[in-house]
C-alpha cells in the first residue's frame, strides 16, 4: 500500500463490529481495520500502535498456532495519512448503523490494520469472472460449562447463546428469538447441522452475513431490519447454486437454493485438513458437559417426539469447527472458577505493579506466551502463576467464542458444470482475525470495560433469562 497516496474515494463502509470499523477498497483485495473508541476515551497514538501489533502478534503466535496457518490472516500495522483518515471518517459516517454510533472511528493516531479482504478472496483456482460468494458465520460458544464451580443449575443445561437470546428479545436488541444453537451445528451430526444453518438463515442476528463480490447481500443491522426476503437471497445465490430439481423460479426453487447453500457450507464446516496445534490440546479437552442443549428447539421438537437428539457423531479432528471448540474449551473453570484467579492476579498486580511486564499481562504475545496456554492443569497451587494462566487461557477462549469464520466459495472453471459435488468449488474458509484486541484490552486492566467483562458473566445466566443487568 503507497500510503502517501491514500484517496478516501476509493475507499467504502465495510462493516463494523463493538471494536472496530472496516472499509474496503474498491477494487484492491484489501481492507482497512481502525479502533474504535467512545468520544471521551483518549489513547495516545503510541498506544493505539501498540494495541494493534499486539493484535497482529496474538494471530502470529497463538491464533495461527491453535488454528493452523492457512486459516489465519494476521494483517500487519500501518500507518496513514490523517487528512486520508479524517476524511474517510467523514464519508463513512452516513453509512453507519445508528446502534453503533455510540463510539467513534480512531481519526487521531492514523495507525491501521491491512487485511486481505476476506470476502472477495481469490486464489489461482478461482475463475477471474466469476462472482464470488462468501458466508460470515459467528458460531459462538458450543459446549455447556463442565466446570464444578458453575453453581447455576440452568448453566449445566442451556447454553449461553440461547440463553441469552431472550435477554436481546427482551432489551429490544433483536426483534425475535433465534432458533439457532450452537451445540446443533458443533454437533458433527448433519442433520443439526442443517437446522442450526437454516435457522441462521431464518434468523441472521449479527451471527450470519453473506456476501457477493465482496458486498453484503444478506445480514441484519438490527432489530429494525427488514425481515429477511429468502427468495431475494435465492435469486443472487442462482449462479453458484442452480437448483438441482431443475426449476428456475418459484418458491420449490427458493427452498432448493437454500438447501444447496446450507449442504456446502456443512461440508465446509466439517472438512480442512490445515495442521494447527489445538491437536496438541487434545488430550486435556475431550468432550465434556452435556452434547445437548435443553433450549435447541430441534432437541425439543424430538423430545416433544418422544425421541433422543442425536449427539454428536463426531467433529473430524481437522474440522474448522473441531479446532475452534478445542480452544473455546480453554474456558476450563467458567467464569465463576476464573474470577477469584483473576482477582488474585489483581491484588499481585497492585502490589507489584513492576510485574506486569515480566508476566507478559499486556503481550507479547510470542512463543512463550504460547506455550504457557498448553498447561490444561485445573488443581490450583495457590500461585499467582496458576492463576494467570488460567486468566490467559480465559481470554484466548474467548476470542474464540467471539470469533467468525468467512467461507468464500467460487465455482472453478475447470468444473463450474458438476455443481452436487464439493470439489466443483473453490472452497477456502479463513479465520477473520475478529476480536484479537479484546485480549489485550478486555481482561486484566484497571479500567471499567474489564470489570465490566468479568462482571456481566459472573451474571446466574439462567436465573432469569429476561432481566439480565449485563451492565
Ligand atoms: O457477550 P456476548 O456473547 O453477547 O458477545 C458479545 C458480542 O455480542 P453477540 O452476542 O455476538 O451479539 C458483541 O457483538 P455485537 O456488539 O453485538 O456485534 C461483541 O462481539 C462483544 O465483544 P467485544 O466487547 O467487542 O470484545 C461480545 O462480548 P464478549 O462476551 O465476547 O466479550
Ligand atoms: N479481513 C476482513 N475482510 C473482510 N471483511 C472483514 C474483515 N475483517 C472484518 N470484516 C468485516 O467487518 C465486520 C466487523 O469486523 P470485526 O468483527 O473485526 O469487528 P469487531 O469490532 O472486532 O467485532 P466485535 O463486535 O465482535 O467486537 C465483520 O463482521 C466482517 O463482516
Amino acid at each position: 500500500m503507497e500510503e502517501g497516496k491514500m484517496d478516501e474515494n476509493e475507499w467504502g463502509y465495510h462493516g463494523e463490529g463493538n471494536k472496530s470499523l472496516v472499509v474496503a477498497h474498491a477494487q484492491r483485495c484489501v481492507v482497512l481495520r481502525f479502533l474504535k473508541f467512545p468520544p471521551n476515551r483518549k489513547k495516545t497514538s503510541e498506544e493505539i500502535f501498540q494495541h494493534l501489533q499486539n493484535i497482529v502478534d496474538f494471530g502470529k503466535n497463538v491464533m495461527k498456532e491453535f488454528l493452523g496457518e492457512n486459516y489465519v490472516h494476521c494483517g500487519e500495522v500501518v500507518q496513514l495519512p490523517l487528512e486520508f483518515v479524517k476524511q474517510l471518517c467523514l464519508k463513512i459516517q452516513s453509512e453507519r448503523p445508528e446502534s453503533r454510533c455510540d463510539k467513534d472511528l480512531d481519526t487521531l493516531s492514523g495507525y491501521a490494520m491491512c487485511l486481505p479482504n476476506l470476502t472477495r478472496l481469490q486464489t489461482y483456482r478461482f475463475a477471474e469472472h466469476r462472482p464470488i460468494l462468501c458466508v460470515e458465520i459467528k458460531p459462538k460458544c458450543g459446549f455447556i460449562p463442565f466446570s464444578s464451580d458453575v453453581t447455576h443449575e440452568m448453566k449445566h443445561k442451556v447454553c449461553r447463546y440461547c440463553m441469552h437470546q431472550h435477554l436481546k428479545v427482551a432489551t429490544g436488541k433483536w426483534r425475535k428469538i433465534s432458533r439457532y444453537c450452537p451445540l446443533d451445528l458443533y454437533s458433527g451430526n448433519k442433520q443439526r447441522m442443517h437446522f442450526a444453518l437454516k435457522s441462521l438463515l431464518q434468523e441472521a442476528q449479527n451471527n450470519l452475513k453473506i456476501f457477493k463480490n465482496g458486498e453484503l447481500i444478506y445480514g441484519c443491522k438490527d432489530a429494525r431490519s427488514p425481515v429477511a426476503d429468502w427468495s431475494e437471497l435465492a435469486h443472487h445465490l442462482k449462479p453458484f447454486f442452480f437448483p438441482s430439481n431443475g426449476l428456475a423460479s418459484g418458491p420449490h426453487c427458493t427452498r432448493a437454493v437454500i438447501r444447496e447453500l446450507v449442504h456446502v457450507i456443512t461440508r465446509v464446516l466439517l472438512s480442512g485438513s490445515d495442521k494447527g496445534r489445538a491437536g496438541s490440546l487434545r488430550a486435556g479437552l475431550g468432550p465434556q458437559g452435556p452434547r445437548v442443549c435443553g433450549a435447541s428447539p430441534f432437541s425439543r421438537s424430538l423430545r416433544c417426539q418422544g425421541k433422543n437428539t442425536p449427539e454428536r457423531s463426531g467433529l473430524p479432528k481437522g474440522c474448522l469447527l473441531y479446532k475452534t471448540l478445542q480452544v473455546q474449551m480453554l474456558d476450563l473453570l467458567d467464569i465463576e472458577g476464573l474470577y477469584p484467579l483473576y482477582n488474585r492476579v489483581e491484588r499481585y498486580l497492585e502490589e507489584f505493579p513492576e510485574e506486569r511486564k515480566t508476566l507478559q499481562i499486556d503481550g507479547p504475545y510470542d512463543e512463550a506466551f504460547y506455550q504457557k496456554l498448553l498447561d490444561l492443569s485445573t488443581e490450583d497451587d495457590g500461585t499467582v502463576a496458576f492463576a494467570l494462566t488460567k486468566v490467559q487461557q480465559y481470554r484466548v477462549a474467548m476470542t474464540a467464542k467471539d470469533c467468525s469464520i468467512m467461507i468464500a466459495l467460487s465455482p472453478c472453471l475447470q468444473d463450474a458444470s458438476t455443481r452436487e459435488s464439493l470439489s466443483a468449488w473453490s472452497v477456502m474458509s479463513e479465520w477473520k482475525p475478529s476480536t484479537w484486541g479484546k485480549l489485550r484490552a478486555r481482561v486484566l486492566t484497571t479500567n471499567c470495560s474489564a470489570e465490566t467483562t468479568l462482571g456481566k458473566r459472573m451474571c446466574p445466566e439462567g436465573a432469569e433469562p429476561h432481566g439480565l443487568d449485563l451492565g
